[in-house]
């Protein structure tokens, strides 16, 4: 661990309750989750403005989630192409694989293009809705120091000078070339991949096709995806013996682009650039008061567009613990279930990730007719075909230990899983999507019951202290006539009868959902008291459980 330099007098000193290093999407998405709830933060970055060139193209369903839950998704989705399938071609251009689900169980499009610096810049504006969130560019973390109480941090300014801040937590969102990770020395095992890709973004499309194609080609394989606001992305193998500087004359990249485009010296490039893919994942996730997220924490080939999207399931994971950590809610044994839950699921997309570039571009050339063949054989097995469709082979995270209770046998249960999000009717008849009627809190969701019939009135007081929302979910014919409410309990028509299956599904009543969605426990009305203390337990909840004060976002 470094020491911070004693011959360094810095002339602004920061005091903070979380210093946030460094500007991307996971620190802004974390800086926007708590200010919303009220805790002091510094996020620092080391550039002057964000970064405005193109970088990720595909945000999923969850990660929209996550920006409804911080009241920024509406400002997204002009950004956003939905339903935006990605479709793997033969070298012959047969798609044998047709990733395309049309379902919305978590209320949103399971697959989006989006151009990501349009959107941090959202989350950046977001900022500017919470007087207790600041974000200092020119910035750099370089060096800090951790004691049991406190994290101390130097920062370069732009001309040099130092700056000091004093946080309780720090979280290194600073990237996958983290400094913080590797002051700390946590190893960062995995690969790096043998061959790079050079990306090429082109404005005013001049294929506007739709959706994304991973082309098989043998010779040289590449990626020719639709993106919003007119824009285009190839990638395209870089082989062995070329180098950027090659590729980036004109008459290279003409010869890239005449693989793809009719007349490859008609095109407006935005940009260019040669990259390697990494496969690499922190080994823990949490040292002390130091918490790694996003690349800092894990970095993935781009096949599944899950970099970007595992940063924000760490954002959304580790924001409302660190919330109710700092406001003395819970005991900090709580941040431990950050790395428990988030890591395995980090290190299956990463699995993932690396299997689809195999099946894009294969190391031996037979391992592609291999595929090819049969891919051909197996499109005609309805299930299989299913299976890539619905993107079943995409692994849900499913948390098995952590900050909630499983019961029965983990692979079958509902819990570690996220909630769905249908649409609910309210009693005066506006139908919603059921995240906005919660808003950034635990939700007791029972189905037909009363919640807290069973709950002694201390331990109402207790959950209601934590910002808990109790609800009732009726059919939805029952909604608009009052009928055996109860003071405290939210009442919600199920418009769609999703609520109702899903409950009949898991064979239970009562679903307790935390901040980020994920269903903690199950319980019906005679256990819903006992789990609840059960849970407290698990989530290290204190005794001065008071409210947990969700600002009003302007
Ligand atoms: C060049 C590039 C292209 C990519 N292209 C794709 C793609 O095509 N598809 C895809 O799915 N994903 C892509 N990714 C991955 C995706 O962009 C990342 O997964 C995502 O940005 C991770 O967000 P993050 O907030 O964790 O880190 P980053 O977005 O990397 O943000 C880290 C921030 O920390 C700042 N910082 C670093 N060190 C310090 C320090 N010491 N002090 C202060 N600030 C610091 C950096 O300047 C940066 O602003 C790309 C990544 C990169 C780097
Ligand atoms: N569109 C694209 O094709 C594209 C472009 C850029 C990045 N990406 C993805 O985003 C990821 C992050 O991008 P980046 O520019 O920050 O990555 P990068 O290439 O700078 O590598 C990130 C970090 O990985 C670690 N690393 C690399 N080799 C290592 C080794 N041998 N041992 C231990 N650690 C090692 C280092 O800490 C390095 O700084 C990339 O790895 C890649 O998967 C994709
Ligand atoms: O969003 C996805 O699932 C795919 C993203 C993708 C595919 C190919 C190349 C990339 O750079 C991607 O981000």
């Amino acid at each position: 661990m470094t020491t911070s330099n004693p011959d360094i007098q810095p002339a602004v000193q920061h005091r903070v309750q979380v210093a946030i290093a460094g500007a991307g999407p996971v620190g802004l998405m974390l800086a926007n989750y708590l200010g919303q709830m009220g805790i002091d933060v510094l996020v620092v970055e080391k550039l002057d403005k964000l970064i405005d060139y193109p970088r990720a193209i595909g945000i999923d369903d969850e990660a929209l989630r996550t920006m409804q839950s911080v009241g920024l998704v509406d400002k997204v989705l002009p950004h956003t192409t939905p339903w935006h399938a990605m479709r793997f071609l033969t070298p012959k251009g047969r798609c044998f694989a047709d990733i395309q689900p049309m379902t919305d169980e978590f209320g949103w499009s399971r697959r989006n293009a989006f151009i990501q610096p349009q959107v941090d810049e959202v989350m950046y504006q977001g900022l500017s809705r919470f007087p207790n969130v600041r974000c200092l560019f020119s910035r750099e973390l370089e060096a800090f120091n951790q004691n049991s109480d406190t994290v101390t941090i130097n920062l370069k300014g732009p001309d040099g000078e130092r700056e000091t801040v004093q946080a309780d937590w720090l979280v290194a969102c600073d990237g996958g070339a983290s400094v913080i990770r590797r002051t700390l020395n946590v190893p960062f095992e995995g690969k790096t991949a043998p061959n790079q890709w050079i990306v090429i973004d082109i404005a005013n499309d001049p294929l506007a096709t739709p959706h994304i194609y991973l082309c098989c080609d043998p010779v040289r394989p590449y990626v020719s995806a639709a993106l919003p606001h007119g824009v285009r992305r190839f990638e395209f193998m870089v082989m062995p013996g070329e180098t950027e500087a090659q590729l980036s004359e004109p008459d290279n990249m003409r010869r890239l682009l005449s693989q793809v485009l009719p007349d490859p010296d008609n095109v407006e490039l935005i940009r260019q650039r040669v990259y390697t893919h990494n496969a690499r994942i922190a080994e823990r996730f949490r040292i002390d008061r130091v918490l790694l997220a996003g690349d800092a924490a894990h970095i993935m080939p781009v096949w599944q567009g899950q970099g970007y999207n595992s940063g924000m399931r760490d954002a959304f994971n580790l924001a409302w613990k660190l919330a109710m950590v700092v406001k003395g809610k819970a005991g900090d044994s709580l941040l431990d279930t950050y790395q428990q839950e988030r890591r395995d699921h980090a290190k299956a997309m990463i699995d993932l990730s690396v299997t689809a570039g195999n099946v894009l571009a294969p190391a031996k050339r037979w391992h592609g007719t291999v595929r090819d063949g049969l891919s051909w054989l197996l499109n005609y097995i309805p299930p299989v075909k299913r299976y890539f469709l619905e993107m079943r082979f995409k692994p849900m995270p499913q948390y098995r230990e952590g900050a909630l209770l499983m019961n029965g046998t983990a692979k079958r249960s509902p819990v570690g899983k996220m909630f769905i999000q249908p649409k609910v009717t309210r009693e005066n008849g506006e139908v919603v999507l059921l995240d906005d009627v919660i808003g950034a809190k635990f939700a007791v969701i029972a189905w037909g019951c009363n919640p807290l019939w069973g709950m002694s009135e201390s331990q109402i007081a207790q959950w209601r202290a934590l910002g808990t929302c109790f609800i009732q979910v009726v059919p939805d014919v029952q909604i608009r006539t009052p009928q055996d409410n109860v003071d405290g309990v939210i009442r919600l028509g199920d418009t769609q009868n999703r609520l109702k299956t899903w409950f009949a599904d898991e064979d239970a009543s009562i679903a307790v959902v935390r901040p980020d969605r994920f269903v903690a426990a199950l319980a019906i009305p005679q256990t819903l008291s006992k789990t609840l203390n059960q849970l407290a337990d698990v989530m290290a909840l204190t005794s001065a459980a008071s409210d947990l004060n969700v600002e009003k976002v302007a």
